[in-house]
Order: structure tokens, then C-alpha cells, then sequence
């Protein structure tokens, strides 16, 4: 991508053969990094294994990019690092920890935990913004200037920003952030040509993806119109999404809130935080399919933000009922048989007329000429006359792609688990005066610790160089041990390496000189967390000792009462819903978690 070039479109037998020496290679990858894991305890950082990976793929770069931290002192990359090369200049960069660091949390996960209270899930603006870092915003520029003034200009703007976030916060307390020039300038494009802003987050943790920078300039300096796309509803209870919506209804009334999913939901379950829950969730199938859940309601919200452009006339009506369909499609090239394989590349080949897929640079220069027909220091006017542009911002892995693909219901744009895999922006037309500008999955900066992003999934896990305090993290808010059920310890002091190492013996995986392959282990337990089949999510605050979000699910809890009543053959009509409550067994009472009992309790109070 990226190398002035429409990508074009593989053959199946192509696309077979890529998979298979993909899977190949990554293997020997596999086997080879194991034992140098374990035994070589000075080298935490799968250093080797990566490097060989990188520059076997020609993805050198990226690795090279990183900037090392051999010692506590920063080094900031060079420019010329930060704005990447042209083979793949728009690879995320992040800076690395150094080896002591690395070495202190992995000793820290060594020692036992403590579990913490299921309000440790809870969070709210406060606790996280506290501090809010603003992003990079693009420097004011004029015609008189030459390409080469514009962007030394942008270089060193960036450079000046970049030392002040070093300078104003401690660096071990920084967020990962988006240290690439290039990936910004992707934002920066988007910002400007769009008229709605999308701003995509996954539901598990909506709030960690949201950050309060972006939603100011957007809103309150830019005036656009923004619509907040709560992703991957599938993955939680419709109690937590509810939930969600109201806290962010209070928080930012300005934005629309809509719900988004490529899979049908499992509404088995009213309590997502239940270990019952959590330990069905691991037995998800692996392949699945898009069917898209609000579509409709997306393409309403973009209505409803009543943007209105003189020169743009749009049926909405026709567009939703074009649109609304529930479309299946594959989602994923990784995880698909061979045969599903071919079908998706006929199907991309049938569609690459209607995908206006340029390469970043081509798309720059058509956006640049676009601009001149405006005043750019007049961000207010939208710089597309005769379209309206729906862009889509977000951090890495957050679903943008997968939301385009299930509109249109097929595969347009590529999808991946691995954060940051769009590499530059895309637009796909909706019609023939709307269109969907798909952005790079940016992690913008912040006070988040680094463990938490990586169970968020904004770092790729291939590149984690420490897995096991993330683990720890987790299994401090969620019962790790029992969701993966594994053998319990004699003195129940778990620690996030036994549990790592735990599974590794469960799972089978051992080094070369046959020990528990721990970090094999941590990084499968990461992967799982990723796609949702180990749940860690957050909420918001008041959601575990408040009733204010538990009345909208009454009646969910209602019919569920009802499900499980019926198959125990309790009469339903007779007794109370205290006593039902009573009568059933342990699976079914777990199943309806603790919130039957709040509401029982509530109502209680009521009466
Ligand atoms: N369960 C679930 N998974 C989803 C959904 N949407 C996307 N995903 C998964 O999330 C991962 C990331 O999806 P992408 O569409 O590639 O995410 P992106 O935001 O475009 O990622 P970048 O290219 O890194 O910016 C993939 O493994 C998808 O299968 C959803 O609605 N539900």
C-alpha cells in the first residue's frame, strides 16, 4: 500500500498460496522465539524474533522506527524516523520500554495478586481525563507556500508539539501514542474533508477509545458534526450498552449515540459480568460472519445531525432502505478456509469498481487540489462542495473497517485483529453525492497506563514486549482463572505468570527444552481478550451500586425470569419473582447474575 499504485485485486490460487506460506513462516517464527523466551531471561523482549519477522515480511522499517529506550533517558526518533520512508511510511511508531522496566513488571507479575471489587471496572471522565493532552492539529499554511516549506513547516511544528508532551508529563506515565507525522497527516486530511465525523469505539471500554481532545476540536473548534459509534455491541449485555449511552448522554450532549455491530448479538445472558457469562464467551466460534445491526440507525443519526449543504441534496429514505439489509460476509482473511477464501476474492474483484481505493498519496494530492477552491484557515466550510463526507476516526482495531464492509455487505476495505492494519485512508461512495472516508486507527496520547492499551487492543500483541502485567491487570478485575478453568493452586495465590503458565500447560505449549512456554501462553491469553472471547469490560460509574441503569433491563430481566422458570417447569403465574428466583437452580441463577437480585431487593424498597 502506499507505493502510488491501486492494489490489485489476487487471484484465489494467489491469494491460497500467500495464506499457506504465511502460515509456514509464521510457525518456524513461532518455534524459534519460544526457548529464546524462557531461558534467555535477560532478553524479555522478543527482540530477535521480531526483527526476523519484520524483515522477512520487508517491514523492516517499523521495527527500525521504534525508537529504543536502552536506558531511562528519552530519545526522541529523528524526523526523518518519525516521517517513515516511502516503502512504508505509514506504519504506527510507538516508543518501547526500556529492558529495566521490562524486567521490573515482569518480576511484579510474579508475585500474588489481589482481587479487586467489581467497582475496579468502573470509570469515568475524571478518573481518566484528569489531564487531557491535546493532539497535534495542523499548522496554518498559505498558497505562497511551496511543498517543501509545507511540510518542513508540519515537521517541525510536530517536532516542537512532540517535545512538550515529553517535556510537560513524565515519560513512564504516557500512554503509547502516535508517534508517525505521516499518521496524523491521515487525521489531519479526514478532519478537513469531513462534514460528519464518526467516531468509532468498542463498546467494552468506550470511554478509553474516546478522547476528550478530539471531541473539543471537533465539536467546539471545528463545529462539525459528530456522531459516536458505539462498536461490537455483540460483545457485552444490552444492560451495559444502555448503560454507556446514558453516561455519555450527561457527558457529551452534543454528540449523537448510535449502536453498531457486524454479528447478531447473544442475548442469552442479562449479566455480562457473571462468571457463567464469562466462561461461555471463551466458546465463541471462530469464523462468523457479518450481520450487520444498525445500519439503519447509523444512516439516521448522520441524517439527524441536519447538516445542511446548499449544493448536496440527499434522499436519506432511499439511501436507508438501500442500505438496510442484513448483509453476511466473511470478515476475515486470517481466519477463513481456503475455499472462503476464493469467495471473498470474487467478490473483491466484482467490487473494486465501486471502491474508490487510492493510494495515500494520490488521495493527498486530490484533497490538495479540493482545497484550493476554499480557504482552509476557514475550517467551518466543509472543502467538498457537491458531497457530503462521512469520515471515520478511531483508535487501531476498534472495527472502522469491518463497519464499512458490513454496510455495503461485502468486502471493500481490509480488515485485520492486528491494530493499525489500514494504512491510509480509503472512501468508499454510498451514493453518488455520499461517501465514507475510512482513517488509520490512531492511538491518540494520554495518561493511560500501557498494559491497559494493550488489553484494548491499540497495540499490536505481536509487538508487546512484556504480556504478563497486562495479565496481571486483568486478572486483578476478572476471575482469569476460573474463565480459562484452569487447575486451581494449592494456596489459591495467583499470580499473573502461574496463570500464564497455568494455560500454557493446559494449552500444551511448551518451550524446546520442554518447559511451560509462559509467554506463548500470555500471548494467546492477550488474543483472546482482543476478540472478545475472554470479556473484560468496563463500565461506567454508579454501574454496580446504582439502580439507575438496572430499570431500563427489567423487562430483559422479566422475560429471562420466564425462560428459565419455563424450562424448571415453575409456574410462572403463581408464585412471586422472588420465589422463582429461589426455585431455580445454580446454573440459571448465574446466568441471571446479580442483578435479578438488585432489582428484587429494588423492588422490595419500592414496595
Ligand atoms: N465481535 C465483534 N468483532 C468485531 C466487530 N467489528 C470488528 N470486529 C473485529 O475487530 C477487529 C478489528 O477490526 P477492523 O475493522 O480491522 O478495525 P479497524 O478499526 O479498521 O482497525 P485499524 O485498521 O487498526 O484502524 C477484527 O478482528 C474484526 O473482526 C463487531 O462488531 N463485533
Amino acid at each position: 500500500m502506499g507505493n502510488g499504485h491501486r492494489k490489485k485485486p489476487f487471484s484465489g490460487k494467489q491469494k491460497k498460496k500467500q495464506l499457506q506460506a504465511k502460515r509456514e513462516k509464521n510457525l518456524s517464527i513461532k518455534e524459534e522465539d519460544s526457548d529464546e523466551e524462557i531461558e534467555a531471561d535477560k532478553h524479555v523482549v522478543r527482540k530477535h524474533a521480531d526483527e526476523r519477522k519484520y524483515a522477512e515480511n520487508g517491514e523492516s522499517l517499523l521495527k527500525k522506527e521504534q525508537f529504543n529506550n536502552k536506558d531511562d533517558n528519552i530519545t526522541l526518533p529523528s524526523t526523518q524516523k518519525l516521517l517513515g520512508s516511502s516503502k512504508s511510511r505509514l506504519h504506527s511508531v510507538f516508543e518501547k520500554s526500556s529492558p529495566r522496566e521490562i524486567r521490573a513488571q515482569r518480576k511484579a507479575s510474579m508475585k500474588a495478586f489481589t482481587r479487586l471489587p467489581s467497582t475496579a471496572l468502573e470509570v469515568s471522565v475524571n478518573d481518566i481525563y484528569t489531564t487531557v493532552i491535546d493532539f497535534p492539529k495542523r499548522p496554518s499554511w498559505h498558497y505562497g507556500m511551496t511543498k517543501e516549506e509545507l511540510e518542513s513547516n508540519e515537521e517541525h511544528y510536530f517536532r516542537q508539539w512532540l517535545d512538550d508532551v515529553y517535556n510537560k508529563y513524565p515519560r513512564e506515565e504516557l500512554s503509547f501514542f502516535e508517534h508517525n507525522l505521516d499518521v496524523w497527516r491521515q487525521l489531519w486530511r479526514v478532519l478537513e474533508i469531513s462534514d460528519i465525523i464518526l467516531i468509532v469505539v468498542d463498546i467494552r471500554h468506550p470511554l478509553l477509545h474516546f478522547p476528550p481532545s478530539l471531541y473539543n476540536y471537533v465539536v467546539k473548534d471545528m463545529k462539525r458534526k459528530m456522531v459516536l459509534v458505539f462498536n461490537k455491541v455483540d460483545l457485552v449485555a444490552e444492560h451495559t450498552v444502555y448503560s454507556w449511552t446514558k453516561y455519555f448522554e450527561e457527558q457529551f450532549p452534543e454528540i449523537s449515540i448510535v449502536e453498531f455491530s457486524c454479528y447478531p448479538r447473544d442475548n442469552r445472558f442479562v449479566d455480562d459480568t457473571s462468571t457463567a457469562f464469562l466462561q461461555k464467551r471463551t466458546k465463541r466460534p471462530k469464523k462468523r460472519r457479518y450481520q450487520a445491526l444498525g445500519i439503519k440507525e447509523l444512516l439516521l443519526a448522520c441524517k439527524n445531525t441536519n447538516l445542511v449543504k446548499q449544493d448536496v441534496e440527499v434522499n436519506w429514505t432511499e439511501l436507508i432502505e438501500q442500505y438496510n439489509r442484513n448483509a453476511t460476509v466473511c470478515d476475515n482473511l486470517d481466519d477463513i478456509t481456503e475455499e472462503e477464501v476464493e469467495k471473498i476474492d470474487a467478490i473483491q474483484e466484482e467490487s473494486s469498481s465501486d471502491v474508490e481505493s487510492l493510494d495515500a498519496e494520490e488521495n493527498i494530492k486530490q484533497i490538495e487540489n479540493q482545497l484550493k477552491v476554499v480557504n482552509i484557515n476557514n475550517i467551518e466550510t466543509s472543502p467538498h462542495k457537491t458531497l457530503i463526507t462521512i469520515g471515520l476516526v478511531g483508535h487501531p482495531n476498534v472495527g472502522k473497517s469491518s463497519l464499512i464492509n458490513s454496510i455495503f455487505g461485502k468486502v471493500v476495505v481490509s480488515t485485520s485483529r492486528t491494530p493499525g492494519h489500514t494504512n491510509h485512508f480509503q472512501t468508499i461512495h454510498l451514493s453518488k453525492n455520499i461517501r465514507l472516508c475510512d482513517s488509520p486507527g490512531l492511538v491518540f496520547p494520554s495518561l493511560l497506563l500501557k498494559q491497559l492499551q494493550i488489553l484494548l487492543g491499540m497495540y499490536p500483541i505481536a509487538q508487546v514486549q512484556e504480556p504478563y502485567s497486562s495479565i496481571q491487570y486483568m486478572a486483578e478485575r476478572i476471575p482469569l482463572e476460573s474463565i480459562l478453568k484452569l487447575k486451581t493452586l494449592e494456596n489459591n495465590e495467583w499470580s499473573a505468570w502461574n496463570i500464564c503458565e497455568a494455560f500454557a500447560i493446559k494449552q500444551k505449549y511448551y518451550t524446546k527444552a520442554s518447559r511451560p512456554d509462559v509467554y506463548r501462553a500470555a500471548n494467546a491469553i492477550l488474543r483472546l481478550v482482543n476478540d472478545g472471547r475472554i470479556l473484560l469490560s468496563f463500565k461506567p460509574p454508579e454501574f454496580f451500586t446504582s439502580l439507575k441503569y438496572l430499570i431500563a433491563q427489567k423487562n430483559e430481566i422479566d422475560l429471562q425470569i420466564k425462560v428459565e422458570s419455563k424450562k424448571m417447569g415453575i409456574n410462572t403465574k403463581k408464585t412471586d419473582k422472588k420465589e422463582i428466583f429461589e426455585e431455580l437452580n445454580s446454573q440459571s441463577k448465574q446466568q441471571l447474575g446479580g442483578y435479578f437480585e438488585l432489582l428484587i431487593n429494588y423492588n422490595d424498597d419500592k414496595n
